[in-house]
């Protein structure tokens, strides 16, 4: 399982550093990557230069050009959700293999309902995992549904890698180490915490075959 951290708040970022010894890869969240721009990405990679970055750009369109911009300043990975057109998953398909790079196909707009993701477009090689993500702000509305937990093992019987992100931390991993995603997102549960590198190192510590889950493990 990959530890994926996500910096989501431009103060996180004098967090980076300490966390290169746990995390697989480095998020710059959605509203990082707005703040800083490609700038956070690129600061990223020089604090952290063994460890892979994910620009979470929540792609919906414009699909090639924010493709070239993220993998271009180094990003390693890129979302894109999953309710975009078939034109755009295309593109940044096309754009991830030119690259080399990897693109994470986010349902966070079907959150507790993954399985309805339509899947008669067929994905390009180059996306590697479909996320099943809780949305932040019905979390923090009071939403309390664990659906999207639920959806991991649907995900994984259709053949996906998944990547499971909303709400994890110390009370809930059990219950998400169980179902066993590829990849775990925690952001605010080590960022927002009195003590990130000791949060980090809990985690790290209890991750079934830590560091395993990438698309070259399966092949
Ligand atoms: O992409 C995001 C919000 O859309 C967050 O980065 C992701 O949900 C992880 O944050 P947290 O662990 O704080 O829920």
């Amino acid at each position: 399982m990959l530890l994926q951290v996500a910096f989501d708040k431009p103060e996180h970022l004098a967090l980076l550093a300490q966390m290169k010894e746990f995390a697989d890869i480095i998020e710059i969240g959605t509203p990082m990557l707005k703040r800083l721009g490609l700038s956070a990405i690129t600061t990223a990679r020089e604090l952290c230069p063994e460890v892979m970055v994910l620009a979470d750009t929540k792609t919906v369109d414009g699909g090639r050009f924010e493709a070239d911009m993220v993998f271009g300043a180094g990003a390693a990975f890129m979302t894109v959700l999953s309710c975009a057109s078939s034109a755009t998953h295309e593109t940044v398909g096309r754009r991830a293999a030119a690259f080399g790079a990897t693109v994470i196909v986010d349902t966070i707009t079907e959150a507790g309902k993954a399985e309805l993701l339509p899947l008669n477009a067929v994905f390009p090689e180059s996306f590697g995992y479909i996320a099943v993500h809780s949305p932040t702000d019905a979390r923090l509305a009071g939403n309390t549904s664990t659906l999207h937990v639920d959806a991991v093992r649907k995900m994984h019987d259709r053949g996906f890698l998944v990547s499971l992100a909303g709400g994890i931390g110390p009370d809930t991993l059990q219950a998400v180490i169980a179902v066993e995603p590829e990849i775990l997102v925690v952001g605010s549960a080590i960022t927002e915490s009195a003590n990130p590198k000791e949060v980090a190192r809990w985690i790290r510590d209890r991750l079934p075959n830590p560091g395993r889950g990438w698309p070259w493990d399966r092949r």
